[in-house]
Order: structure tokens, then sequence, then C-alpha cells
């Protein structure tokens, strides 16, 4: 706002700027001084034609090489003001000059001082003109027109001008010369004359009043226009110091914007650092937590699998127990009871014995008794036919022994009949401890229902603990997507002989004692163009880094988690790349390699299951992938090279076949055992025909487990494919011809193909194409890479100084593809490299 007042004033103050308006003084004392010029160059004009040309010149040409005006204006001011008497020699001049200065004046400032000096001016002019011509045609034929000035002067100088000698003739020489010149009349014309001069001396007086007032006017707008000029001056410098702070305040903020544009820049490079540093501490944190959660989740996993363990074994337990100590009490209660019914028979055996002897006792004397009465009776009747004449007599005696025996008699039958009632108590006895019994085979069905109902609790355990094994399988697998499907690992061989094997590489395992993730290896020399010697230290990261004192075992608690994967029914990829010699069929198919510990694994788990529910029947195959065919390891050397296999994919089932191959049942771990032995041994016939034949090729061991729940009729079909990798050191074409060439070139584009597939499943385009078909082991492993199945590389080095370079390259790949992740975001790693002197 300050700086548009300030350019409306200034454009207002331009308006009618100093420079423009001419000065008053200047502009007299130009004229004086071009009428000063005038004069003398009219005192030295021969002619007076001469003097009107030179006396319009300046008023109608100014001369070009003097300064204007407006230059002036900025001059000091230092002309003198006109003298009186110049002023009267040049007043006519003057007025016209001043005229039309006033004009112009009057034009921008003044118009009525303008109209009254031009109204003035004119008729002074034009009367000037009439009496100039008047006089130029009384005293000259030229009819020049002449000033009173020229005219004065030419009167005043003409008797002693040299210039008269050398002039042309005029009319007035001829006058002087004429000897008819009439006094008088030229008298009564120079008094004329001198009265028109005085006439227009009066009137010129007056305009030189007017002029005198229009020059105090002109002053008095001089002094205005110089008090303007001051204040402009003194606006100017105002404005011109308010530039000069303006300008230091635009330096210092400018400079303050400078500071302020570095410290934002500082800030926000601040505050880039906090955000990465903030963004890497969070992805540590969440890699630490997802750690931490994976870790918990196994946590829970293994506690939640022994809880199930230990309540399957507490049930287990309590069943055998209560059904031991059912049996144990049952047993003991009928020992107890059979021990006392057989105390209880045999007592009644007893006394049935003893009392049948006594009663066989009783009997014998009662027969004897009998056989004594009917003796006594047949004595009696002898004794009565003897003495039937006695009859009279005798026949009392025989009457009472009628009755005698008659009460014998009675006396038998009672005792027969409290032996029939002591055999029926002994009957009714032998009844009530067969009765016993009953209560027994009571306590026996009692005994029986409870056993049923135990059994009938631990089948409830059962289909709790089946309920168990599925929420196992979906917690499992996603405690494997978690991890990520797609792994690496790294494993570093021991050195065997350092003295034979060379200088030896310097690794160095950083968090050994902490996850084992980071191996660094120092690289080799290198010059500088400046000549310095540097080496860089590569680092990686892995999911594990597998140091040189590792074992099989250790590496395959790794990989175990994946095995049960497959008897899950994924399909699951472990592989093993590297050079030559760097371990890769050691840690697979050696005695105690990943290949027979994932098989005795799968026995294990198998069995296991089968009290959930689960059963599961096994295939195995052993394929060779060599100059991009397939081969048979486990069918007959003989063929190995000559039989054509082909692969054959079911797209509805997603599964994969291959044609003419020999599978084996995997019944027993032995059966592994057998098969590795046979393949080894066909590689081995293979080999005598071009040489390591292992390194030259990829194996491929493919274990089908397909499992059926009869249950919950549940099913599942994955594949372990456990693939010892053709070494990696062939990639290079280092003079290779023939068949070496063949098969370097048929090993790199099998790596190619793979590192390709990997790298397409990494990005993870729905739909998106999967070079599976460009090499015959991806196109064998089609549904074993990507989709929901788990993958995981083992990267072998050397700790040699002489593979470094190899190990280096190995690693690098690797990094590749532990950087991809398929289905399940993972962490990104990245090779760091660091140089040192
Ligand atoms: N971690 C290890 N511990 C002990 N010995 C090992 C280890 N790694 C490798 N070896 C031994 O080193 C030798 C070479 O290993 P191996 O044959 O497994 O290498 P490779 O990578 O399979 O080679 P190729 O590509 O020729 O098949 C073998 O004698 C093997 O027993």
């Amino acid at each position: 706002m300050e700086f548009a007042e300030e350019n409306s004033f200034m454009r207002k103050s331009q308006m009618a700027p100093p420079s423009r308006i001419p000065s008053p003084g200047k502009g007299l004392s130009e004229i004086s001084e071009s009428q000063g010029n005038a004069r003398s160059k009219m005192s030295r004009l021969p002619a007076a034609a001469g003097v009107k040309h030179r006396m319009n010149g300046p008023l109608s040409e100014p001369d070009p090489k003097r300064k204007t005006l407006a230059e002036r204006a900025g001059e000091t001011r230092s002309v003198a003001a006109p003298t009186p008497n110049s002023r009267a020699l040049v007043r006519t001049t003057s007025l016209v000059s001043a005229g039309k200065s006033m004009s112009n004046l009057g034009h921008h400032r003044n118009p009525s001082f303008t109209s009254s000096v031009s109204s003035s001016r004119t008729p002074s002019v034009s009367s000037r003109h009439t009496s100039n011509g008047s006089f130029s045609s009384s005293v000259g034929p030229g009819g020049r027109p002449q000033t009173s000035m020229s005219f004065n002067q030419s009167t005043a100088k003409r008797p002693v001008s040299g210039a008269s000698k050398s002039r042309p003739a005029t009319a007035m020489d001829n006058h002087y010369n004429d000897p008819a010149w009439d006094v008088h009349n030229r008298l009564e014309d120079v008094e004329a004359m001198y009265a028109e001069l005085k006439q227009s001396m009066q009137s010129t007086s007056s305009e030189r009043n007017g002029l005198e007032e229009a020059v105090s006017v002109y002053k008095a707008r001089i002094a205005e226009l110089e008090t303007l000029r001051l204040q402009l001056s003194s606006a100017n410098k105002t404005l011109q110091s308010d530039l000069d702070d303006m300008k230091l305040k635009a330096d210092s903020l400018q400079q303050r914007l400078l500071t302020a544009t570095t410290s934002l820049d500082d800030q926000m490079r601040a505050q880039r650092i906090e955000a990465d540093e903030a963004k890497r501490s969070h992805r540590n944190e969440i890699d630490q937590l997802r750690r931490d959660n994976v870790d918990e989740v196994d946590r829970l996993l293994r506690l939640h699998r022994d809880e199930l363990r230990e309540l399957e074994r507490k049930a287990a337990m309590e069943l055998d127990d209560r059904l031991r100590e059912a049996e144990r009490r049952n047993e003991a209660k009928l020992e107890e009871e059979r021990s006392r019914r057989l105390r209880e028979v045999q007592e009644l055996e007893s006394k049935i014995t003893s009392e049948s002897q006594n009663l066989d006792l009783a009997l014998q004397r009662k027969d004897r008794e009998i056989q004594n009465m009917r003796g006594e009776i047949e004595d009696i009747r002898g004794e009565l036919d003897r003495e039937q004449t006695l009859k009279s007599n005798l026949q009392h005696s025989l009457d009472e022994l009628k009755a005698t025996s008659q009460k014998t008699l009675a006396e038998t039958s009672s005792t027969i009949q409290s032996l029939e009632s002591t055999v029926a108590s002994l009957r009714a006895r032998i009844h009530f401890l067969e009765s016993g019994s009953k209560a027994q085979s009571d306590s026996f069905a009692e005994m029986e229902a409870r056993l049923q109902e135990a059994v009938k609790s631990a089948e409830v355990s059962k289909q709790k603990l089946i309920k168990e094994e599925t929420l196992r399988r979906i917690l499992f697998n996603q405690v494997q997507e978690l991890k990520g499907n797609i792994r690496v690992m790294c494993r570093v061989r021991p050195v065997f002989n350092a003295a034979t094997e060379g200088e030896i590489a310097k690794l160095s395992y950083p968090d050994i004692d902490k996850e084992s993730k980071e191996l660094e290896i120092l690289g080799k020399e290198e010059k500088s163009s400046l000549g310095n010697i540097t080496r860089k230290t590569h680092s990686f990261t892995f999911d594990r880094v597998f140091g040189p004192e590792s074992q099989n075992q250790e590496v395959f608690e790794e990989i175990s988690q994946l095995v049960q994967s497959a008897l899950d029914g994924y399909n699951v990829c472990i592989f093993c790349y590297g050079q030559t010699g760097s371990g890769k069929t050691h840690t697979m198919s050696s005695a105690d390699g990943m290949i027979p510990r994932a098989t005795h694994q799968i026995y294990e788990t198998a069995t296991n299951l089968k009290e959930k529910g689960w059963t599961y029947t096994m295939e195995g195959s052993f394929v060779e992938v060599y100059n991009e065919e397939i081969h048979d390891l486990l069918g007959n050397s003989k063929d190995l090279d000559k039989k054509k296999h082909e692969i054959r994919h079911d797209d509805s089932k997603k599964q994969t076949f291959v044609t003419g191959l020999k599978t084996v049942s995997l019944d027993s771990p032995d059966t592994v055992e057998t098969m590795l032995k046979q393949a080894a041994s066909n590689r081995s016939v293979a080999a005598t025909k071009s040489n390591e034949r292992s390194s030259r090729s990829h194996s491929v061991f493919i274990l089908k487990l397909i499992g059926r729940n009869s249950t919950t009729n549940e099913t599942s079909e994955g594949t372990l494919n456990l693939v010892d990798l053709a070494g990696s050191e062939r990639l290079k074409q280092s003079g290779a011809e023939g068949d070496r060439m063949k098969e370097t070139q048929s090993i790199n584009k099998s790596l190619s193909c793979l590192g390709d597939v990997i790298g397409a499943l990494g990005q993870g385009k729905e739909g998106a194409h999967i070079p599976y078909r460009n090499s015959k082991l991806t196109y064998l492993l089609q549904y074993s890479l990507g989709g929901n199945s788990k993958t995981l590389m083992f990267v072998m080095a050397s700790p040699l100084e002489a593979h470094l370079t190899e190990t280096l390259t190995s690693l690098k790949f690797a990094t590749k593809v532990h950087n991809t992740h398929i289905g399940t975001a993972k962490k990104s790693t990245k090779v760091r490299e660091r140089s040192s002197d």
C-alpha cells in the first residue's frame, strides 16, 4: 500500500515534471544568449538577409549541441538574471520567446496567463511587423524584417563600419548619395517613426510590465516548482532511504528466508531421518512382533500340543488306571467272594457230608434196629408161632410189640422227614449260594456299564482330539504363512583340511548368539583408479544362517515344520543351491540328510495321526533332470539315459505326473534307504559315462502324501519335493565344449528359469503369466511353486577364498529369492556393501 501510494505520488509528480517545464529564467537567459549571439553575429553579418535568417534560427531551430531545458533543470542555477538593457534589447524576441514559453507554460499550467500574454503579444507583434515592414520598405529594397536593434545598430554603426565598404549598396546608401534627399520629409518620417517607435516603446513597456508581471508570476511559479522540486527531492530522498531500508529489509528478509530455508531443509532432513528411523524401528518392531507372534504361536502350539499330549496321556492313563483298578477290585472281590463261597460250599459240603454220614449212621442204626426188630419180630413170630398157643397170653405181648414197632416206624419216618427237610434246607442253601453269584454278575454288569462310560468319554476325547487336530492344521498353516511362503536359509560347510584346501575366506556371523540370520563376507581386494586397495564387506541376511559347525539335525529342525505342512496337504519344495562341493548332497541325501529325516518324521507323525482318524499312503519317486530330459533314478540303470519320460499336468486336480516313472509305496522308513541307495547307484553308473553326474544334473525326490480321515471324512493330498540342484558354478561358460557345453547350457537355462519363475510369482499379479514351461525343472515343479505351496531354498556356501566369487554370486541370487514373497507379505532384505581399506 505504501509503495502504491508512493508510486501514485510519483505518477502525479510526473504529470508536470520539472524538467519539462521551461524555466523562465533559463528561457530568458537562453533567449538573451541567443539574442546576444544573434547580435554578435549580426554585427559580423554582411547582409540583412542573413540577419533575418539568424534571427529566426534560435526561435525555430534550437542548437542541437546545446543542452535541453530538461537537462539543464538539474544544473545549478548560475545564470544571472538578464539586465534591463538586454531585456530592452531583446524584448521583441523575448516577447515572442516568452510568449511561446508562456504559451507552453500556459498550456500546461496557466491558460489564463497565456491568453493574457498572447493577446497582448499578438497585436504588438503585428504592429511591430507593420512598423518593421514600413521601416524596411523605407530603408531597404530587400524588405527584410528589421528589428529596432538592427536598425539602431545599422544606423549607429554605419558610418564607421568597415563592412560597408565591402557590402553591396543599399537603398539607404543610395539615399545618402542621392543629392535629392529631402531632409524635411525625411525628418518627418523620422519623427513619425519616432512617434511610432515611442508608441511602440510604450506598448513595449506596457508589454514589459505585463512580462515582468508574468516573470514575477513565473518566478513565483518557479519558487513553487522549486519547493515542489525540493519536496520531490526530499520525497525522493525519503523514497530512496525507504527504498534503501526496504532493500535492507529485503536483504535481511532474504537472509532470514535463506536461514529459514536452510533450517527448514535441516528440519526436513532431520524429520526425514527421524521418519526413516521411525520407519526402520517400526519395521523392526513389526518384525520383532511378527517374530514374537510366530514364537508365541509356536510356543502356544507347543504348549497346546504338550497339553494335548498330556491330556491324552492322562486320559489314557486314567482310563488304564480305572480299568486296572476296576479289574483289580473286581478280581479281588471275585476272589474274595469265590473263596467265601468256596468256604461256604466246603462248609456246606462238609456239613452235608457229616449230616449224610450221620443220616447214614442213623439209617444204618435204624436199619440195624429194623433188622433187630425184624429179628425180634421173627423171634416174636417164632415165639408167637411157638406160643400161638400162648396166643392169648402172647397176643397182648404181640400188640405191644406191634405198637412198639409202629412207634419205631413213626420215629423212623419222622427221622426221614427231618432228613428230607435238611436236604431241602441244604438245597435252599445251595440256591442261596447260587443267588450270591447273580449279585456277583450284577456287579460285573455294573462294571461293564462303567467301562462303557469310560470308553464313551475316551471316544469324546478322541473326537475332541480330532477337532483339535483340524484346528492345529489351520493354525500351523497360518504360522507357516506368517513365516513366509518362500524362505531362504544359508549353510556354510566346514573346512575339511586347512592345509590342502588353501586360503580360507573371511566369513563372520554377527548375530550367531541371537537369531543367526546374518552373514558377512570380506570380498576380494579391489584397486581403485587412484591406486588405493580396498576390500568390500558384503552383508547378507536370510531366514537362518547355519555356520560350519551346524549338523544336519539342527538344519532339519528348521524344515520339519514344512514337512508337517506336506502332511497337512500342502505342496512343499525344498531346494539346495550352490556350487559343486558346497554340501548340497550332504545336506539333502546323506544318511542323516533331509530326505531320510523327512521320511522318518512323516512315518512318525502319520502313526500318531492314526489315533486321530488319519491314515496315510505315501508314494515316492526319484527323478533326475539332465540336459533338459527327465530320467528315472529308481528305474533300471540301463534305461537311465534311454527311456523317455513326459511331464503331464492335471489342471483340475492341480497334480503332476511323469509318464513311465517307477513309484515306490513307502510303507516303512527302511524303504527310503533302499530307494536312496538305488538312486545313488544309478547316478554312479551314469557318472562313468560323463563325469560327476550329480553336480551336472538336478535330482528331485518326490513324496506324495495322501491322507484320509475316516471320522471326519477329510482328505489331504500334499507333495514334498526335495531338490538337489546342479552345481551353480556351471553358469560360467568357461570354455566348455561339446557335451559339457550342452550340460552347461541346460543348467544355465534351468537355473535362470527357476529365478524367473520365483521372480514372476513374487510380483503376485493375479493371472499373470508364470514361465513354468521354459524349463523341465520348473514345469515339473509347477504345482509345487506358487499358490499355497511353500518353498525353502538352502543356499550352500564354501568357506574357501578360492570359491569367493562363486559364493558371492550364489548368495546374491539367494538374496533375490529371499526378497520375493509368495502369497503373504514378508520382510525385504538387501545385500549391504561397505568398503574398508
Ligand atoms: N556341513 C558339512 N559337514 C560335513 N561334511 C560336509 C558338509 N558339507 C559338505 N560336506 C562334505 O563335503 C563333500 C562335498 O559335499 P557334497 O557332495 O554334498 O557337495 P555338493 O554340493 O552336493 O556337490 P555336487 O554339486 O558335486 O553334488 C562331501 O564329502 C560332503 O560329505
